[in-house]
């Protein structure tokens, strides 16, 4: 599936994964097209669509947080379906520790599967909703960046996102066209969760040039 992209990789993500990220992201692809036979993951399936959509997108959204290939960083991705953004970023850093967190028991049952099936070690899952897992104190102030892609509005993205967040880290909202209406909505949501808007960050998708903003949201206090 890859080879035939590697100049959009080189030239939009400055990235390029190496054999062994190769096979994983062909095996998270296999894997996924059997969940979808077993459970409804992901309507993306078309090989160059799933490309584009879950993992140039997911990665695309890394990208500015600017981190080295070796980060030890812990990721949680909040809403993660079939795993985006959360598996891609995981394929690419292979240091870091993603948690996978869904409120549909069976998408997070084949994630397992999944998980198991490639031998990720450093890919957990979580079985709940956001608003009431980020009440839990092992789950409050833990993780470094939060991931959330198609999931609900900005605001509540945030109010998901900002209980699991470390003081100084980052949740990232990848969203599709963004107006001024959500942001002055947003701002007033972070003004009360303690965090500001670091930067939103356009760029246009490489195969059927779809609009995408992602946002980095900030957490500078504990409330
Ligand atoms: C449209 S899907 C997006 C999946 C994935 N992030 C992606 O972009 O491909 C939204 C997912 O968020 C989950 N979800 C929605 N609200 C949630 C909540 N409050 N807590 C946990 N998961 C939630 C749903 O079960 C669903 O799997």
């Amino acid at each position: 599936m890859l080879p035939e992209f590697k100049e959009i990789w080189q030239d939009t993500l400055e990235w390029f994964p190496s054999e062994e990220q190769q096979q994983q992201f062909e095996q998270l692809y296999q894997g996924i097209l059997v969940g979808n036979r077993q459970c409804n993951l992901t309507r993306i399936i078309e090989p160059e669509a799933f490309w584009e959509k879950h993992l140039w997108d997911s990665l695309r959204g890394i990208i500015p947080l600017g981190l080295e290939s070796y980060t030890t960083a812990s990721f949680l991705d909040i809403g993660t379906g079939a795993g985006f953004p959360g598996f891609p970023c995981a394929i690419a850093l292979p240091y870091t520790t993603v948690t996978l967190l869904d409120s549909t028991g069976k998408k997070i049952a084949y994630l397992n599967t999944l998980i198991s099936e490639l031998q990720f070690s450093r890919v957990k899952t979580l079985l709940g909703r956001a608003e009431t897992l980020g009440k839990q104190s092992s789950q409050r102030n833990k993780y470094d960046f939060a991931l959330l892609r198609a999931v609900a509005s900005a605001s509540v993205c945030a109010e998901y996102a900002f209980p699991f967040l470390k003081v100084g880290g980052t949740a990232v909202l990848y969203r599709g066209r963004w107006t001024p209406e959500e942001a002055e909505s947003l701002n007033l949501t972070l003004n009360q969760l303690g965090g500001y808007l670091e930067k939103i960050e356009t760029f246009i998708t490489p195969l059927t040039a779809g609009e995408r903003n992602c946002l980095y949201l900030k957490k500078t206090s504990m409330r």
